[in-house]
């Protein structure tokens, strides 16, 4: 609702009150319309101000609302209608004021901010564009070069910028609504003509259809196929090009499109799905509202490679104490340089100064034993693992929680080297560790609710989404990519080249094709990882292996010293070993053609439905396995991991989710099909959950766990 309150007896005062954000409902909308009609009604009033309950201006409209029947006014005429008023109404934006909630603020007459305040139009990464006059009247406020900025990347400016830009009027360290009231009280009376940003014309320019070509060719190259960025540009162009009330025409009919696309919808449920991976449970019955994590102030890295040092660089930005170890002297300084860098530059980029007193080198393990947690992050050999576990668990103090960032060894085994195996949890980040927004939580059969609690609580506070998974080999990610990399690899057999199957992944909107992904991430980490499980058999026959189709090209490559960009040639060939630009490989095309004739396999053409499906549906069909098996709580998890942990396009909402796009029995269909021509290949039949789900008319996306529950009960 909006309740309209008097102060200071000739003040209106309008709050919004729909936590947890204030966003614009129907009720909050008729409210507001309401409000400002008694307020213009009352001569005692002589000026309004907006607020919102609770330190928090408004998140913008009420997404929840959208898809449904549209009841209540709708924002345009009531943003217009505040606009008109005869009185100044003033905007007091504490907290935030987001897309919906900053187009109210562009329609009062002036704007006051708390300097803690954030204001932006995000509209954009839920798939639409600020179409409650918002791509209209920004331009016309602040120019078309800084609108385009924040309309097509949906950032979020502090107070600070927003007076710099011009957004605001007055910037305050105290009580907003009071600084909004005295200021509403020294404008009454004025003229509003020159304050009403729908009559200004837009800042012209000479360079406009130059501007406007490399915002285009900008958001085209960063969006990945997503339609929401063009539309952005398509706007704010009309603001620039048309008269006020033609340019809202355009949005109107810019906004149409967006709103009843599958981008929007995958855009808004990847939103919702990532407030709700927080609300984990295990299939014990655990769940996040009845586990109290512990705090953590004090934690150890073990190993700092690539991964522990990202790891640090976390923690100690989140303000805990670190105790960093690693026993290779020489690795040691590289890495505690490499840390004081990265913190630096953060720091920088923040205008913080970096927190490198917050953490203490040792080569020596027996320096962790104060720590709350310690994340274990040495290479990825089982028996190196346990025995730095046996290590923590005898100089630890009784209750460290002992976590590791395995990628996909088994959590069990490694909590059975320790007396307490509760207090074992996976956390496996994503490279580069300080940067990637992903964790995975990995619970073994024996990890406590408190241990699961701990670990979540611990991603939010250093700024991950985390996501609760069951134990098993690769957990969710790496499980997932296993097939899909496995049916990229036999596409090669077949006759597809890298760079095809790899420009069809990326058409589909991946940053990276499987092939290019792989030489990033190294050939040699699967090699090592094929290896201990026994795949890498010198002299085998190389096709087969435990009567299932096998591909060793990879094994091949990395036989031949091929790692990837780290030795300068993998899938592709760069100019240096570290280079990141890949090049098509000729050696690679002719070893491939000699591998096909070593192998009596006749090259064909395939296209690029065969590699979108194969590749996609393999995948998607092992996130059904995945929740069938209970590993993953719900498609949301599984759709989260993938696109924050492995670039999956978030305007397509993740493998899950485009499996319901796509339809189940279309799906079904084509794995089917696909398992016929290659019934040695065991990813492509297709799982009892899908089939499951089919045979039970295709529920959406939404009341699957509805089938899956039904799947358990009958195992
Ligand atoms: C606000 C945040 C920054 C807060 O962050 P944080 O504190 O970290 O908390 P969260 O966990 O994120 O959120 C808490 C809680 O709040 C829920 N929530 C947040 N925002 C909203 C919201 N806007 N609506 C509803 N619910 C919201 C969130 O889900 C959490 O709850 P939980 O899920 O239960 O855990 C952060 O939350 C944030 O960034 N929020 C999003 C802000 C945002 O993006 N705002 C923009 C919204 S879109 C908008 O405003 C649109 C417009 O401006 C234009 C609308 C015009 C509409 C006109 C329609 C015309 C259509 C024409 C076509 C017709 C076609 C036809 O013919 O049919
Ligand atoms: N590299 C990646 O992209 C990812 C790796 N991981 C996992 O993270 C772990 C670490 O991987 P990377 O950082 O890539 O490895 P890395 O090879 O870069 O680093 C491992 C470090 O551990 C050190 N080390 C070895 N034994 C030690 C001991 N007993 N005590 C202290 N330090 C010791 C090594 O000297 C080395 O510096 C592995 O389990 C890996 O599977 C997880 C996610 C992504």
């Amino acid at each position: 609702m909006a309740q309209y309150t008097r102060i200071s007896g000739s003040v209106g005062l309008i709050t919004l009150k729909n936590p947890p954000v204030n966003a614009l409902s129907a009720v909050v909308r008729q409210g507001i319309v309401d409000s400002v009609e008694r307020a213009l009604g009352e001569p005692e009033v002589k000026c309004l101000v907006i607020c919102g309950q609770s330190g928090k201006f408004c998140g913008g409209a009420d997404i929840r609302e959208f898809g449904k029947k549209m009841t209540g006014p709708p924002l345009i005429p009531v943003f217009h209608a505040i606009e008109a008023a005869a009185k100044p109404v003033v905007a007091a934006i504490e907290g935030i004021a987001l897309g919906g909630g900053l187009e109210l603020a562009l329609g009062c007459h002036y704007r006051i901010a708390h300097s803690k305040a954030k204001l932006g139009l995000p509209e954009v990464t839920l798939g639409l564009l600020p179409a409650a006059a918002g791509s209209q009247r920004l331009p016309r406020l602040i120019g078309v070069p800084a609108a385009l900025d924040l309309i097509t990347t949906g950032r979020h400016v502090t107070a600070a910028e927003a007076l710099q830009l011009g957004i605001v009027d007055q910037v305050t360290d105290h009580n907003t609504v009071d600084a909004a009231v005295k200021f509403a009280l020294s404008v009454a009376g004025q003229s509003l003509d020159a304050r009403r940003i729908s009559t200004f014309p837009c800042p012209r320019l000479s360079n406009l259809d130059a501007v406007f070509e490399a915002a285009m060719q900008k958001v085209r190259q960063a969006a990945r196929g997503a339609i929401a960025p063009v539309a952005c540009v398509q706007a704010v162009r009309a603001a620039a090009t048309l008269p006020y009330a033609q340019g809202l025409e355009r949005e109107k009919e810019l906004m149409a499109t967006l709103f009843t696309s599958g981008q929007a919808r995958a855009l808004q449920y990847s939103f919702f799905a990532q407030r709700a991976v927080g609300r984990w449970s295990m299939p014990s019955g655990a769940r996040w509202d009845t586990s109290k994590p512990k705090p953590i102030r004090k934690a150890a890295v073990i190993g700092l490679g690539t991964m522990g040092r990202g790891i640090t660089v976390g923690l100690a930005q989140a303000g805990l104490s670190v105790v960093a170890v690693e026993t290779q002297e020489k690795q040691l300084m590289e890495a505690k340089q490499a840390v004081s860098g990265m913190l630096e530059r953060g720091a920088k980029k923040r205008g913080v100064s970096p927190p490198l007193g917050n953490i203490s080198y040792s080569s020596n393990i027996k320096t962790v034993g104060d720590v709350d947690l310690v994340i274990e992050a040495v290479f990825e050999d089982m028996a190196l693992k346990k025995e730095v576990f046996q290590q923590l668990s005898a100089v630890c103090r009784p209750g460290t929680f002992l976590c590791t960032n395995t990628s996909g060894l088994d959590i069990d085994d490694l909590a059975s080297q320790t007396p307490n195996p509760e207090l074992v949890v996976g956390m496996h980040f994503f490279a580069p560790a300080h940067v990637m927004k992903l964790l995975e939580v990995v619970y073994g059969p024996r990890s406590s609710p408190q241990a699961v609690a701990t670990a979540m609580q611990l991603g939010k506070v250093i700024g991950k989404v985390s996501v609760a998974v069951g134990n098993c080999q690769g957990f969710v990610g790496n499980r997932m990519l296993s097939p899909y990399l496995s049916q990229a690899n036999f596409l090669l057999e077949e006759g597809a080249t890298p760079e095809f199957v790899d420009q069809v992944l990326e058409e589909f909107g991946f940053a990276m094709g499987a092939f290019r992904m792989s030489d990033l991430s190294g050939l040699d980490v699967g090699w090592r990882v094929r290896k201990a499980a026994g795949l890498v058999v010198p002299g085998k026959p190389a096709r087969m292996r435990q009567g299932c189709r096998y591909s060793p090209l990879g094994d091949l490559l990395c036989e031949q010293g091929r790692f990837g960009q780290k030795t300068g040639s993998g899938w592709y060939q760069y100019d240096k070993p570290g280079s990141r630009v890949a090049k098509p490989d000729p050696w690679l095309h002719s070893f491939l053609e000699e591998y096909r004739a070593r192998h009596g396999l006749v090259a064909r053409r395939i296209d690029h439905q065969e590699v979108l499906e194969r590749c996609l549906y393999s995948l998607i069909n092992e996130g059904f396995r995945i929740l069938e098996e209970g590993i993953a709580a719900g498609p949301e998890d599984i759709d989260v991991i993938y696109v924050l942990g492995y670039s999956w396009p978030r305007h397509r909402g993740g493998p899950m989710f485009y499996a319901d796009m796509v339809g189940l029995t279309r799906v079904l269909e084509r794995l089917e099909f696909y398992h016929q021509a290659h019934p040695d290949v065991p990813s492509l039949q297709p799982c009892n959950l899908l089939r499951k789900l089919v045979a039970s008319g295709t529920p959406p996306i939404h009341r699957w766990r509805e089938v899956i529950k039904k799947v358990h009960s009958q195992l």
